[in-house]
């Protein structure tokens, strides 16, 4: 699978070049309005572009040069939204089997089919139960199955986990992860968490163009946009697995979610977070199932509308208000403290 295209549309200030080459998923990151959907769109042949051209593999999506245009169904693309988009009317099963049935696999086939791919995104209990009956999590996940099961040659993806509910967000990134590895997709997303667990390339985008584009690893660690700037700065924690968390080599231990399948016990993993999960105190809390270090302030910084507290290993936004309070300076001795549900933790 290799995707080449150039689009621009001009109502939408759209104008974009781009290339996903076999097996890789590439994110693209930016500020609202900067074009993210309008470009998955354009790929999913939803939206006609002024000018432009694309290809995937040996197929011309469209060419405004010649008039060529290929329609949604035949472009081997696969579209998954916010909103799961479920037959209301068909059981969880049936939704995914829908997809092989239309392509002309029999009944029996099709639904053989459809529980692998229900299993494959831990839905298996699910199978019999209507839409009315899934939560937004479950729902999704169901939505994944459908759209993997028309195996499409490329899978977009705008925003797939914006609309849930923020508790089962981590849960459903481990899914993601595991079914997106090796596969090609695009990835519409706010998160810079998924860009870092999903995605093997990122795209910037503002204002229609791309201002940044390359490996995850490179543009979050080295960002050169403002929005690249902005979303860089994640914590994270190297080390080994030890009772489902991270035991950094400094002695941290950070539990957090993560997928049993691939997060094995002494294996190297990463636990990530972003600073914004993390919350500062003067004196330890108690009573809840948080993870909580002991640490000494190095630095504050100006971060958006927020103060962006460094310590030695993990950094902390917090706001204005919170640092009087807190009377957090340099050297001011704190406890940070972070959910485990809010911490990712995979494979290193
Ligand atoms: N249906 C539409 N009709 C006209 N203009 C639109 C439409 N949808 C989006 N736009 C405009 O096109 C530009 C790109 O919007 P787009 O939705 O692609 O951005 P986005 O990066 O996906 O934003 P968000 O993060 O808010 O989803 C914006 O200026 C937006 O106002």
């Amino acid at each position: 699978m290799s995707l080449h295209l150039t689009a621009t549309v001009a109502a939408r200030g759209l104008d974009v070049s781009i290339d996903v080459q076999g097996g890789h998923t590439v994110a693209i990151l930016g500020p609202n309005g900067s074009g993210k959907s309008t470009l998955l769109a354009v790929i999913a042949g939803i939206l006609r572009p002024d000018a432009g051209r694309a290809t995937l593999d040996d197929a011309t999506l469209f060419d405004t040069a010649s008039g060529t245009w290929l329609p949604p169904h035949a472009r081997g693309t696969g579209l998954l939204a916010q909103d799961p988009l479920l037959f209301p009317h068909l059981s969880a099963l049936d939704n995914v089997a829908f997809a092989p049935r239309s392509t002309g696999a029999s009944r029996a086939r099709s639904r053989e089919l459809a529980r692998t791919w229900l299993e494959r995104v831990d839905a298996t209990e699910l199978a019999g139960r209507k839409p009315s009956a899934l939560s937004g999590g479950q729902a999704q996940r169901v939505a994944i199955a459908r759209a993997l099961a028309a195996e499409p040659r490329l899978l977009l993806l705008d925003e797939p986990m914006a609309a849930l509910d923020i508790t089962v967000v981590p849960a459903m990134r481990q899914v993601l992860r595991r079914v997106l590895a090796g596969r090609s997709a695009v990835i519409v997303t706010h998160d810079v968490l998924d860009a870092l667990l999903l995605a093997d390339h990122v795209i910037v985008m503002e204002s229609g163009r791309i201002v940044e584009q390359g490996p995850t690893k490179d543009v979050l660690a080295r960002p050169r946009s403002t929005f690249g700037a902005g979303i860089a700065g994640l914590n994270l924690a190297r080390g080994l697995v030890e009772g489902g968390a991270v035991r950094t080599p400094s002695g941290l231990l950070v539990a957090g979610l993560h997928d049993e399948s691939t997060v094995t016990e002494g294996a190297a993993a990463v636990a990530v977070f972003s600073p914004g999960a993390v919350s500062v105190h003067r004196e330890r809390p108690t009573g809840s199932p948080r993870n909580v270090f002991a640490a000494v302030v190095r630095e504050l910084e100006p971060h958006g509308s927020q103060v962006r507290v460094q310590t030695d290993q993990i950094s902390a936004d917090v706001t204005a208000p919170v640092v009087a309070e807190l009377d957090l300076l340099p050297g001011a001795e704190v406890f940070l403290a972070v959910k485990a549900s809010e911490v990712a933790i995979y494979p290193a």
